[in-house]
């Protein structure tokens, strides 16, 4: 299979590198990343070992790819569909969290888009260096729910290459409980500038409870079946299975690196029917700390 990886960072190189063992790959990503792994093949280490020789490019190949996984931020996802557009894609599956990506990139492809969660861990150590920081699996499937071919396939080319994955006709209700665990877990640890661990008993636990239960009560007007304590029970699990992460908005904020806010407590705001205060201010303090950061462009909320 050809596939193409847009987003060569954390993520991407390591989902890359892995498919690589058994399909013909091309990441997209930036210098010096793509310039090493051009030069000397791309090595992951970690939890995983393997070194691979993916195609790097910094610019999407005016090629036929039977998949592109999309694993950019999610603040770049608008950017990565109109660069996607120069390529003939069979099939787009997105592994970035958060809401809105695969309408993002449904509205600008010709391809079937697939909503995807990940719970494999990847860190870029250095450029050509993909660190597996925890074993876990790909979930895929159409966004609305329901089966397609296309997902069985993309699900088959995973295994292929000993990727966990499973093809999953209720995506809708799992990319929900994602959300829940990430509108959870992020914020609050970004802000309170602990490790996921403290929410488990900690003071700032029941401010990541609240925001999920919020972000259920939203998935539940849309129709999704999550109830609270679904959403409290996923939040407290993982972060006591992560509990000496540093969450990714943490790494975000630590980096001074613009964060996945919008697409993550900001998306819980804006289905809102009615307020969502924890969110709301989880949002609106994230969001201050960008503007004075000048990470944010001119006219965003
Ligand atoms: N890192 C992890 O362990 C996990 C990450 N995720 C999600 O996956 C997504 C990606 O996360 P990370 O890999 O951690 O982020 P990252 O920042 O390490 O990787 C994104 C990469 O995309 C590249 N990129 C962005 N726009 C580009 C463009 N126009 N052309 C070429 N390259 C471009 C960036 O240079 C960067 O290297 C996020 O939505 C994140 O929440 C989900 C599960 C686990
Ligand atoms: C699951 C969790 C909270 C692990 O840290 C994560 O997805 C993140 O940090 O973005």
């Amino acid at each position: 299979m050809r596939v193409l990886v847009f987003g060569a960072g954390s993520l991407g190189s390591l989902l890359g590198g892995l498919l690589a063992r058994a399909h013909e790959v091309t990441l997209v990503g930036r210098d010096p990343h793509v310039e090493r792994v051009r030069a000397e093949g791309l090595r992951i280490a970690g939890e995983v070992s393997a070194r691979v020789e993916p195609a790097a490019t910094t610019a999407v190949p005016a090629e036929r790819f039977d998949l592109a996984l999309v694993a950019v931020k999610a603040f770049d996802t608008p950017a990565a569909a109109e660069a996607l557009g120069g390529a003939d894609l069979d099939a787009v599956l997105s592994v970035q969290n958060g809401l809105g990506n695969e309408a993002t990139l449904a509205e600008a492809l010709d391809a079937e888009v697939l909503a995807g969660t990940c719970t494999y861990g990847a860190r870029l150590t250095e450029p050509g260096v993909v660190e597996c920081t925890g074993r876990g699996e790909v979930a895929l499937g159409p966004p609305d729910g329901g089966e397609s071919p296309v997902a069985e396939s993309v699900g088959a080319t995973l295994r292929a290459a000993g990727v966990e994955a499973t093809v999953a006709g209720d995506m809708p209700r799992r990319c929900w409980e994602k959300l829940a665990v990430n509108a959870g877990i992020n914020a609050v640890t970004a802000l309170a500038r602990v490790e996921n661990g403290a929410l488990v008993d900690g003071p700032a636990g029941e401010s990541a409870r609240r925001a999920a239960r919020e972000a259920a009560r939203v998935a539940r007007d849309e129709g999704i079946d999550l109830s609270d304590g679904a959403a409290v029970e996923a939040v407290e699990r993982v972060a006591a299975a992560t509990s000496a992460n540093r969450s990714s908005m943490l790494q975000d904020v630590d980096a001074g690196s613009r964060t996945e806010i919008d697409a993550i407590n900001g998306a819980v705001v804006d289905r809102a029917d009615g307020r969502v205060p924890v969110n709301e201010t989880l949002t609106a303090l994230v969001r201050g700390w960008e503007r004075e950061r000048g990470l944010r462009e001119d006219g965003e909320k």
